[in-house]
């Protein structure tokens, strides 16, 4: 992929600017500590503290209502926290918002493309609209195109564009100011794989040259393949955060599954098991695999080398990590189970 993300140098009033960036709380690009919202009795937000450095991808997980925009809205200035505080590369969400707006790239779940014009001139226009002149306006469009691979439908109009190409589009249009801070609220949702792909690429060509960016997502493999810390948000509380291992670490084990050969494998095999220490699970009725929870993949030779000493011979061996899936399902029936 090319570069040519950051440059805002085409244009006068918009992107980088001048200004504290991170601030006094130096790389944190996006911080907010103790933050709530309430719509009425709604309480959409509970005291919700997140941050996210600079060149990291922060991924905010949780499924349909647990406060994820509303979040994304405070933190991009078009909604006031009821309390709390935020700040934006730098800047306070409440005092400073023409700041962060200057800043911040936004793609939302409504698209923010004028269908009606062609890929090139919702680019042009918006780079015009930030105070480009017309041949760097025209240039930064040329590059984002490019960039997007969209150089071959940039004349058509986008209300022809299938869902991936007009959802590039949209995240090129977020990029024409060069921000710094990208919000990418539920970026894939409703795609097909291989476009999820194509986008998952762009955002990690983004923050390699050092964007910080906000995910919301319901997709585990999305924040797991793209995060460098999630926090999962459910009923407007954090209910977890980490990296993608740490939260993984919370639930679930790794496992060794053992398919075995020969009828009295599993039996002999779960007692030389035992024996050793581990707690395998299986084999009963005729099965021929044996589960075996580890800690460290260390013990996955111990395992091999118990096998060994019992002459029972694996004919598969599958190593399993526990999964976000695992992760997100074992925190919301805990939270089920926890009284309001
Ligand atoms: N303007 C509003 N007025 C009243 N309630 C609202 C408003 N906006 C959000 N809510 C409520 O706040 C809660 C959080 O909503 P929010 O849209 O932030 O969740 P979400 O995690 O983004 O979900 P989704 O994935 O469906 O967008 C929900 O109960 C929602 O109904």
């Amino acid at each position: 992929m090319s570069g040519l993300v950051m440059p805002p140098s085409t244009q006068s009033g918009a992107g980088a600017g001048s200004g504290p960036d991170s601030g006094p709380g130096g790389d944190q690009m996006i911080v907010a500590e103790g933050v709530s919202k309430s719509f009425g009795s709604v309480h959409a937000l509970d005291s919700v503290s997140v941050s996210a450095r600079r060149g990291t991808v922060l991924a905010l997980l949780g499924h349909n209502g647990a406060g994820k925009t509303t979040l994304v809205n405070i933190l991009t200035t078009s909604l006031p926290l009821s309390s709390g505080r935020a700040r934006v590369a730098g800047y306070d969400v409440t005092r400073e918002p023409f700041e962060i707006r200057r800043r911040i790239g936004l793609t939302g779940q409504f698209a923010s493309v004028d269908t009606q014009l062609s890929g090139r001139d919702n680019l042009v226009l918006i780079a015009r609209l930030l105070g480009a002149g017309r041949r760097a306006a025209r240039s930064r469009a040329d590059d984002l195109l490019e960039l997007f691979e969209l150089t071959a439908v940039a004349d058509r109009r986008a209300s022809g564009y299938s869902g991936g190409l007009r959802r590039r589009l949209d995240l090129a249009v977020s990029l024409v100011g060069g921000p710094r801070v990208i919000f990418l609220d539920e970026p894939t949702t409703g795609l097909d794989p291989s476009s999820r792909l194509k986008l998952w690429e762009i955002v990690e060509g983004l923050v390699q040259q050092g964007a910080t960016v906000l995910l919301t997502t319901q997709y585990l493999e999305e924040a797991d393949r793209l995060a460098d810390s999630i926090t999962v948000l459910s009923a407007g509380k954090v209910v977890a955060s980490g990296t993608a291992d740490e939260l993984k670490a919370t639930v679930g084990r790794r496992t060794v599954t053992l398919t075995l050969d020969g009828d009295d494998a599993p039996a002999r095999a779960g007692a030389a098991l035992r024996g050793a220490g581990f707690a395998p699970v299986g084999g009963e009725d005729g099965t021929r695999s044996l589960v075996v929870p580890i800690d460290t993949t260390r013990e996955i030779a111990d395992v091999i080398r118990t096998l060994d000493q019992a002459s029972v011979e694996a004919t598969e061996l599958t190593f399993g990590e526990p999964t976000l899936d695992d992760v997100y399902l074992t925190l919301a029936e805990q939270h089920a189970r926890t009284p309001a």
